[in-house]
């Protein structure tokens, strides 16, 4: 039987996202879930490999705009749905996909393509670097406490259906401001705004329906969380846990106040949080950091796929003027040295001849490219090579960020 790849059409989605979930074991998604997948799955970005009628392999490729130093919202493919057959695994399958789907976001002109790995160990042979962390959570709320600015008065907490219109309306635009303010996340494509309220199984853990609270200063939205909260008790009495899905405000008096909301709900000891910014700034409010068991993991991996555009897309925090050695041995095409020239305004990246100042592969170039790994500890790891005395501090200076790049959510 031959294996071939094609490009999926609608018909087959079925059984192609059927064969995705069995590689992911066979546990099936919420209605909800799965619908919401179907609706936005991108069919011409998308790819099947088929032995005879079996799907034995997926690859799909959101359009996402990604928010970059700067405050630019860049192309970039968001890679997903990746999957291949128990039976026909370590054959190379993946491989292929990877060529396509690469050789494809070339061709579409977007400069970068990013993912979450159901394990890291995969997507650096394919030239992807770690470029953000997030931070997890659970915190003792019957000992930790919150510190609160003055000015909490003027914030109104207020529990609303968090799926009702005019609601969702409100808390995408508190999302669309953070969007602009923090490399990592992504600007919201019609019908992703579905996505923070999808119902993701987790009612089936003994967990509450979402809860949304809403933060308002003079009528105005200005902040929100989402929530499940799950019940519990043993013979002291209730244990019950906070699981938080999302928490934005738009400044630190309503921030500190959800924070503070979240912490004390009756019957509750714990906030659980599983995807948090590195730089949270809960952590510089809470009475005792040591109980709130804190956890970094890597989250986003990012690949510049033409590496001359993507370092042109974003600005630099201070003035650089260094040449790149670059490797690439998956996309050969951005093999070579590259002048990068910018500032906090703007930036052009170049061919050259010149001699180079600093030796790296695209994967360093990735993780660096948020501002949130510094190209000075991958050299103290020995991934970037500095030829120049003084480049690498240049490099780095200019590269990093002053707030953490976060993705909030897989894809
Ligand atoms: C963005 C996302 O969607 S992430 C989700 C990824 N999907 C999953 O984790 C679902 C379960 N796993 C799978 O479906 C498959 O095992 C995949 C997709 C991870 C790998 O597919 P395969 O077709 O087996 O990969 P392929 O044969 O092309 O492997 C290429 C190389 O990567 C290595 N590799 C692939 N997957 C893994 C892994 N999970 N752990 C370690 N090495 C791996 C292979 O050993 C091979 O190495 P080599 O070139 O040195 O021989």
């Amino acid at each position: 039987m031959t294996i071939e790849l094609r490009v999926l059409e609608p018909a087959e989605w079925d059984t192609w996202y059927g064969a995705l979930e069995l590689a992911f074991g066979g546990v099936p998604e919420t209605v909800g879930e799965t619908r919401l997948m179907r609706d936005l799955t991108e069919f011409d970005r998308s790819v099947g490999v088929w032995d005879g009628d079996e799907c034995v392999g997926t690859a799909g490729a959101f359009s996402f705009r990604l928010s970059v130093p700067g405050g630019v919202q860049v192309p970039a493919a968001g890679v997903t749905m990746v999957s291949v057959a128990a039976t026909h695994r370590r054959r190379g399958v993946l491989t292929s996909m990877m060529r396509r789907q690469l050789d494809d976001v070339r061709s579409w002109g977007e400069p970068l393509a990013v993912l979450t790995a159901s394990e890291p160990v995969i997507y650096g042979r394919y030239g992807y670097g770690v470029a953000t962390e997030h931070l997890s959570a659970e915190i003792d709320t019957s000992r930790v406490r919150i510190a609160i600015p003055g000015g909490s008065d003027e914030v109104r907490l207020r529990r609303v259906k968090p799926d009702d219109p005019a609601v969702r309306d409100a808390c995408e635009a508190v999302y669309a401001a953070e969007v602009a303010a923090r490399p990592g996340m992504l600007a919201r494509r019609p019908g992703w705004e579905r996505h923070p309220v999808v119902d993701a199984g987790k009612v089936r853990d003994g967990m509450s329906a979402l809860q949304c609270v809403l933060a308002e200063r003079d009528g105005e939205v200005v902040g929100f969380t989402l929530f499940h909260n799950k019940p519990e008790w043993d013979r002291s009495g209730p244990k019950g846990t906070i699981e938080l899905r999302d928490l934005y405000a738009l400044d630190p008096v309503a921030y500190a106040s959800l924070w503070d909301f979240l912490f004390s709900i009756d019957l509750t000891s714990a906030v659980r949080a599983g995807n948090r910014p590195a730089d949270d700034p809960f952590q510089y409010l809470v009475s005792d950091v040591r109980r709130c068991r804190l956890r970094l993991r890597d989250s986003l991996h990012l690949r510049p796929v033409e590496v001359g555009a993507a370092l042109e897309a974003r600005t630099y925090r201070t003035p650089v003027d260094v040449v790149f050695e670059v490797t690439d041995a998956f996309c050969p095409w951005n093999e070579g040295r590259w002048r990068l020239s910018g500032d906090a305004k703007g930036a052009t990246c170049e061919r050259t001849a010149d001699q180079a100042d600093l030796a790296l592969s695209v994967n360093e170039l990735g993780a660096a490219y948020l501002g949130g790994v510094s190209l000075a500890a991958l050299a103290r790891a020995g991934r970037v090579r500095e030829i120049r005395p003084g480049a690498l501090s240049e490099a780095s200076a200019a590269f990093s960020s002053e707030i953490a790049p976060w993705l909030p959510h897989g894809f």
